[in-house]
């Protein structure tokens, strides 16, 4: 007889993820079952999917328990694990308030890029505090076929890679991923925005992420975004002592992005939970066989 996996279906500014709650780290989730869950044909669809377990019950967040009791194992579309995911843990949040873990207020999550503080608004909006950017030295070029651009390095416990450009259409269909040099700058492959001005601090980007093609949003890259154009507008809170805010458009939705005096990053931006349902587990078997 088939068993069932409980599932559900959210997204970010349509960053969509498949929805896994399993608090005891019970649900075997290799790369092929990710990949075959995420895939919008045969499977259930999603940019990436959302392991919900408590931290005490994953090796990789027991020593995050102490300070968050859910752990989002983060995967891509295509089954790799990646540290962080802005739009996803957003989507997280409104799953643990979805299934009564979480009230309105403040709420501690661990990922892999450590632990993360949200807070979920009255009005529906839910915060991220995302940490730091760190911005490596070195000049970067990322390439579409044989357009090439220059870019920023922006790490944000994920690789991004951010490259100006005349007109986000300059970027092509993305069907591919972008190349990017030279290779030492990104050992493990990267994220790649392209974006475009709009007015005093909004800009307009489109991403090619790693491990999924090109998405609707990224709330990390949106974060890298944001302090990239900040840098490039001459803009450092940390040395004026006051925070800077920008507005990043992106094809799924608008994300507000603030960097403080600390260098600590906030990002703003709904989320939501689409569907639920359940997973045939001897589909998934045969999917990954
Ligand atoms: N969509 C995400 C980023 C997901 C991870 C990324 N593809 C990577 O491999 O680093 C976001 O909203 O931040």
């Amino acid at each position: 007889m088939s068993t069932r996996i409980a599932f559900l279906k959210g997204h970010g500014t349509e960053n969509d993820f498949v929805i896994v709650p399993d608090p005891e780290n019970a649900v075997e989730l290799p790369a092929a079952a990710v990949a075959a869950l995420c895939d919008r044909r045969a499977g259930i669809g999603g940019d990436g999917l959302l392991h919900v377990v408590r931290s005490a019950a994953h090796p990789e967040a027991r020593g995050m328990a102490d300070e968050a009791e859910w752990f989002m194992d983060y995967r891509n579309g295509d089954g790799s694990v990646a540290e962080m995911c802005g739009n996803g843990v957003r989507v997280f949040a409104r799953y643990l308030q979805h299934a009564g873990h979480a009230v309105e207020g403040d709420l501690a999550i661990a990922t892999r890029g450590g632990v993360k503080t949200v807070h979920i608004a009255k009005d529906g909006d839910i915060t991220v505090g995302m940490g730091r950017a760190v911005l490596p030295e070195g000049d970067v070029t990322v390439a579409v076929g044989e357009h090439s651009w220059p870019a920023r390095n922006v790490n944000m416990g994920n690789p991004h890679a951010v490259a100006f450009v005349a007109d986000l259409a300059d970027a092509g269909a993305l069907f591919t991923e972008p190349s990017f040099a030279p290779a030492a700058a990104y050992p493990d492959g990267v994220n790649v925005e392209f974006v475009v001005g709009r007015g005093p601090r909004h800009v307009a980007m489109r991403v090619h992420e790693r491990g999924v093609g090109e998405t609707r949003s990224c709330g990390t890259g949106a974060c890298a975004v944001a302090v990239a154009a900040a840098r490039r507008d001459g803009l450092d809170p940390r040395d004026t002592g006051l925070p800077v805010t920008y507005t990043v458009d992106l094809p799924g939705g608008t994300l507000v992005i603030t960097e403080h005096p600390d260098g600590e990053i906030e990002m703003t931006g709904p989320a939501v939970i689409v569907a639920e349902g359940a997973i045939e587990t001897e589909w998934l078997e045969n999917a990954v066989r």
